[in-house]
């Protein structure tokens, strides 16, 4: 028996669960109220009636549709009873002829079209999810930084594999505020920073106050000046860079004995130290080891460039004590005031090795930072690549032969800040990387570096005065160094740290 009020339960639920289910009701709903006026207009036997034979298989094809699309079970209609509602005969009429122009199962095709269509879009956007996925599984950064790492043969090991395409994990990220791609918008200048010739400065003391004067000058201005006539041999120069160039190219079973994080080891090889730190590798494989105060024992160090070590940085620490008497002078002070205050105690000799990069503009061979030490004395090939940033522009530092680079380091800034209002500059840098290659650089920082020390730096306690209040707390190098070890180069300059 037909019960209404489950039938208007039902007209109800399918309207509001989906629109085309309501659509379809309601064209069923006047296909009634037509049968109903159909009836009216013609005797309707025990069977209801013509009207009612013809209505009920379009009735099941809607019924197994809307099951199908819902999962609702449709109820029992029993058309017989057509539906007693109040419908004048010409309305009904009207509406009889409107339902006969209506084809049930063309609707239901169409909705059939419909829903393949709707089926292929959700699995469009299934496919493209699966892929971005994918993509992005594929790009785990720290499985692939662990993997070169564990190569062991560093960014040569790569490039000695033939590889044509960068890997992902030297690759600049576009939006990070550090990456200096985005500098390379900056304009870049034809000025060069001077070279400074110490040809006779023992011999005649108005050359001597020259040099110092034009030393003072770069260390304020630039905070990077070149040195040539500096008293290291050019043969020293030159068999040092073949040196850092053989160990890097020696049997790669070899030099994977060196290879370690273990920066507590006496010579430590490795790509990049900043490796899980940084925001992208850079193109380089570097080896150090502390020179001074308490070197290796000869034997520790590498036979490919150990004696050539050992020669080079007895003259760099020379050359140190000698541009740290000039420092000082040029601050105004007496000329052994930095050799006090230990500035030469420590060196670290670093040899870098910049493989021949098939893609330069990707990545860079050092992300720009400045040094974390008192001074740098930096000994290039002939590759170039190296740059200074100042003023929002990037200046080539080009290879002068037989010269040195020499740039003042953070600790040297942040001792010497308050000395006078031109202060000295600890200025960032990068390196380029290049198609061409490999460039072969050793950069030696005076500091002692990571070993632990317990004297403190800081503003030059006799100059502070009220007036003239310190900017940085004080900090031993130990402290420094871990500090701006960990953060790695990631563009920020380690002293914001120590800023009071
Ligand atoms: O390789 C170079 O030219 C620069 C290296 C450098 O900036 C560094 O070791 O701190
Ligand atoms: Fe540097």
């Amino acid at each position: 028996m037909y019960n209404s009020s489950l039938h208007g339960l039902f007209i109800f639920e399918l309207i509001t669960k989906m629109a085309f289910v309501a659509f379809l009701g309601r064209l069923l709903f006047v296909s009634v109220f037509v049968l109903s006026a159909y009836q009216e207009f013609n005797e309707f036997g025990a069977d209801g009636g013509p009207a009612a034979k013809n209505l009920k298989p379009k009735f099941d094809v809607f019924s197994k549709h809307v099951t199908a699309q819902t999962g609702l079970q449709v109820p029992h209609v029993d058309l017989s009873w057509s539906f007693n509602l109040e419908f004048g005969v010409a309305r009904g009429a009207s509406l009889l002829y409107r339902y006969e122009e209506f084809d049930a199962k063309e609707i239901v095709e169409e909705e059939a079209i419909r829903r393949t269509k709707r089926k292929k879009k959700k699995k469009k956007m299934e496919t493209i999810t699966e892929t971005i996925n994918c993509v992005q599984s594929k790009y785990d950064r720290a499985r692939e930084l662990k993997a070169f790492d564990d190569t062991k043969a560093g960014v040569k090991g790569l490039v000695d594999a033939g590889i044509e395409k960068i890997p992902q994990i030297f690759i600049l990220p576009k939006d990070n505020k550090t990456n200096e791609a985005e500098a390379d918008n900056f304009d870049k200048v034809d000025f060069s920073i001077p070279v400074i010739d110490l040809e006779g400065i023992g011999n005649d003391s108005k050359l001597h106050q020259e040099i110092v004067e034009k030393i003072r000058h770069a260390s304020e201005s630039w905070g990077f000046f070149q040195v040539v006539n500096h008293g290291i041999p050019v043969s020293v120069l030159e068999e040092m860079l073949r040196g850092v160039r053989r160990f890097n190219e020696q049997d790669g079973e070899v030099k994977k004995q060196f290879y370690t994080r273990d920066v507590t080891r006496k010579v430590v090889y490795n790509s990049n130290f900043d490796l899980y730190t940084s925001p992208a590798a850079n193109w380089r494989d570097t080896f150090f080891c502390f020179m001074a105060p308490n070197p290796p024992k000869p034997e520790e160090l590498p036979d490919s460039c150990r004696d050539i070590q050992i020669e080079y940085s007895r003259h760099v620490m020379s050359l140190g004590f000698q541009l740290f008497g000039l420092l000082s002078e040029a601050l105004g002070l007496e000329s052994s005031r930095l050799i006090d205050m230990d500035c030469a105690k420590g060196l670290t000799f670093v040899g870098h090795y910049y493989p021949a990069c098939p893609q330069p503009e990707l990545t860079l061979g050092a992300s720009k930072h400045t040094d974390d030490g008192f001074l740098t004395v930096l000994l290039q090939d002939q590759i170039g690549g190296l740059q200074i940033f100042l003023e929002n522009k990037w200046i080539d530092i080009p290879p002068v032969p037989g010269s040195l680079v020499i740039n003042i380091g953070d600790l040297l800034q942040a001792s010497e800040l308050l000395i006078s209002n031109d202060k000295f500059r600890s200025v960032e840098h990068r390196v380029l990387a290049n198609r061409d290659g490999p460039r072969v650089s050793v950069a030696c920082f005076f500091s002692t570096s990571l070993m632990p020390s317990l004297k403190l730096y800081g503003p030059i306690q006799e100059l502070l005065s009220e007036d003239n209040p310190p900017k940085y707390r004080e900090t031993t190098v130990e402290e420094y160094v871990s500090y701006s070890y960990s953060k790695g180069l990631d563009g920020i300059s380690p002293l914001l740290h120590f800023k009071i």
